[in-house]
């Protein structure tokens, strides 16, 4: 049977629609006998977003992921993966999991548990491909070791390249770094950067916010089960302020300095606020240019630094109640 005009043109409608969020949730609540995980937390991911999902120990972070996913079932609210009904396991093939807790079969090489999941997930995915994983996770030489001998660290990369294996377009990572060294963390950054370079959406779940601050997009912070704060890093670290500390500062250099942004001194220590929330290149090329033309104008330029608090910092005045 062939589509009827009004079908065909709905399609054509919706097809020139953005693509629905990589996730979507509304309301998710979940309790534990009388304690409350869960309650009433939305959010989205958009696709090739990178979130970053935050929050003190027990406040609920595992338990909104397994009720993404499907693991656990929510007393209220929805979910919707890549645009499909959470509970439709055909919105869960192309999302890749890595789970906070997990241990392979310890006598199944490192291939094996890849081409393992390769077949669970019904995806084609030639031996190359896979072998790219282990590659891309620093196992390449480890392709035919049993994961039993492997440690911590190492069955945590294995876990990332099962999660990447099977061509997600939304990727669930939980804790993705605990066990890994700084090398190794720096690899996950990478490749975390990399997901997103090719449209694939990220949620992350650390507890090393420097990591989180890094490389998400986005925020949302959950505390004792509810959002306490959601935004980008612009949104929520608020406008990036450079502090020079300048003597022989005429009024044509104040004038230089007025015209980069808001202007405040104390002392010898002028303060500007930056426009535009977000590192680009652009900003940055603009502090050089900026005390190139401040020497030109016969100021001494003792000391620059850039001045923006830092995301863990925000993080534990959200915490604390601090407004912002
Ligand atoms: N299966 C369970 N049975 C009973 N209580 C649970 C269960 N899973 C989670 N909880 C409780 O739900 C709350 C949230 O736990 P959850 O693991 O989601 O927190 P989290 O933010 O991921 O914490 P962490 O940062 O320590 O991993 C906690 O009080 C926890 O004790």
């Amino acid at each position: 049977m062939t589509a009827g005009p009004d079908l065909a043109a709905a399609r054509g409608l919706l097809a020139g629609l953005p693509p629905s969020p990589a996730v979507w949730c509304s309301g998710l609540r979940k309790r534990y006998g009388r304690r409350t995980a869960v309650d009433g937390v939305s959010f989205t991911v958009g696709r090739g977003e990178v979130v970053g999902l935050l929050g003190p120990n027990g406040a609920g972070k595992t338990s909104v992921i397994k009720m993404l996913l499907g693991l656990v079932r929510p007393d209220a609210g929805e979910v919707h993966l890549l645009g499909r009904p959470g509970r439709d396991p055909q919105a869960r093939e192309r999302v890749g999991y890595l789970p906070e807790l997990f241990r392979y079969q310890p006598w199944l090489t490192a291939a094996e548990v890849l081409a393992l999941h390769v077949r669970l997930s019904g995806a084609a995915v030639p031996a190359a491909e896979q072998r790219d994983r282990l590659g891309l996770v620093g196992l390449a030489d480890r392709a035919g070791d049993r994961v039993g001998g492997f440690s911590k660290g190492m069955q945590q990369r294995l876990g990332l390249a099962v999660a990447l294996v099977a061509r997600p377009e939304l990727v669930v990572l939980d804790e993705p770094t605990s066990a890994l060294d700084p090398l190794g963390r720096a690899d996950v950054r990478d490749v975390v950067l990399a997901l997103r370079e090719d449209g694939v959406a990220v949620l992350l779940n650390s507890h090393l916010i420097g990591e989180v601050e890094r490389v998400c997009d986005r925020v949302v912070v959950l505390d004792r089960g509810r959002v306490a704060a959601a935004g980008t890093l612009g949104e929520l670290l608020g406008r990036r302020e450079l502090r020079l500390r300048l003597t022989g500062v005429g009024a044509d250099a104040e004038a230089r300095l007025a015209a980069t942004g808001r202007l405040t001194r104390s002392g010898e220590t002028w303060t500007v606020e930056l426009p535009g929330a977000e590192d680009t290149a652009e900003d940055t090329a603009d502090v050089p240019r900026l005390v190139a033309d401040l020497v030109a104008l016969g100021v001494r330029v003792h000391a620059v630094e850039p001045g923006r608090i830092t995301l863990e910092e925000r993080l534990l005045g959200i915490l604390r109640g601090d407004r912002p």
